[in-house]
């Protein structure tokens, strides 16, 4: 991998500046995301699925946070750190999908305005080509009279059917990559259901590359190719989504993959313990203070990423399948 990637992170560290000190959220991130394809990142509340996705799109203020590393789009770095900059990327080659469609439209525009602000920014369009083309998205989308979604408020509509025009418009945008942070979270079974279809029809007709945030590892395993398990705050495996259900290797992972299909925002109901704050974090492994294997090699050293095989890494000196159970998973 690599070569051949659309969007490229490469030792991604993100600091919170803190009453003059600094708390590392993120480090040591590192991924690469290949043409058509989808990475799913999955983790506890608070391991840095969000800000990871944030720092990409330069959405991090820069007051507040300090971001290191080399985000590469194709072969062009990407200009992160400068607000004004990314807004050549983003939208028209990163577009993002979030968890509260809600607070993503103005109550007091409509719908089709929205088409059009945002269609307008980013490419050479008529609004007249603009509406058409919203209005044959919507009817692919299977969305009933689009035309009068396009007159209709946000606060008229369902938080299921904002999140199909959330990403009815990242789909008019035809961006290279889709971060989708949480795209399913909000809504019920049989929408999330319909989302991940469309989000899979998306990705076929258009060869999108797809970033998909999620708690569910249901959710992943219905798009992802590769999963990345981050917890407090770094890649702790990495692997195709078939190899990581079935042979799962740091401790972390297998409860999660044991904890289905409770896994929720709420603490793991199989794993004692809870992630470590970003106060709490240190040099050695974060998981140790959950973990029953671990050993003072774990708790004293940076533990580095370890290939398991060509496409398989893990952030475990103890992986070894059947060295390690965790909690009582
Ligand atoms: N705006 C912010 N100000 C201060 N700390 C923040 C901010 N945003 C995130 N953090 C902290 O950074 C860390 C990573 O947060 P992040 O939102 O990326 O986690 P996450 O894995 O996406 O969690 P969730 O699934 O709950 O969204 C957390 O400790 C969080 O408290």
């Amino acid at each position: 991998m690599g070569d051949n990637s659309v969007l490229k992170v490469d030792n991604l560290k993100i600091e919170l500046i803190h009453k003059n000190q600094k708390l590392i959220a993120v480090k040591d991130v590192s991924f690469d995301l290949e043409p058509g394809k989808t990475i799913g990142i999955i983790g506890e509340s608070g391991s840095g699925k969000s800000i990871t996705c944030s720092a990409i799109l330069g959405l991090l203020e820069d007051k507040k946070w300090i971001i290191n590393g080399d985000i590469y789009f194709g072969e062009t770095p990407i200009p992160y750190r400068s607000n004004k900059d990314m807004n050549k990327f983003r939208g028209k080659h990163i577009a993002l999908i979030t968890q509260n469609p809600m607070s993503a439209f103005d109550p007091l525009r409509t719908i089709r305005y929205h088409f059009i602000e945002t269609l307008t920014t980013h490419k050479n369009m008529s609004k007249k080509d603009i509406e058409k083309k919203a209005i044959h998205i919507l009817n692919k989308m299977k969305i009933q009279n689009p035309k009068n979604v396009l007159d209709s408020y946000s606060f008229e509509l369902s938080g299921g059917m904002l999140q199909r025009i959330m990403i009815a418009i990242a789909i008019a945008l035809e961006p290279e990559v889709l971060i989708a942070d949480e795209p399913t979270t909000a809504l019920d079974l049989t929408v999330q259901y319909e989302i991940i279809k469309i989000l899979s029809k998306m990705q076929k007709d258009l060869g999108t590359s797809i970033i998909l945030v999620s708690h569910d590892l249901g959710v992943v395993s219905e798009l992802a190719d590769e999963v990345l398990v981050m917890y407090g705050g770094s890649i702790v495996e990495k692997a195709p989504i078939n190899e990581i259900m079935i042979s799962p290797k740091h401790p972390y992972t297998k409860g999660l993959i044991l904890s289905r299909p409770n896994f929720s925002k709420e603490r793991l109901a199989i794993l004692e313990g809870t992630p470590p704050n970003l106060f709490e974090r240190g040099d050695g492994c974060e998981f140790y203070n959950r973990c029953n294997r671990k050993n003072e090699k774990c708790k004293n050293n940076m533990i580095s990423i370890i290939k398991v095989n060509q496409n398989h890494e893990v952030r475990c000196i103890n992986f070894e399948e059947g060295a390690y159970s965790c909690g009582t998973a």
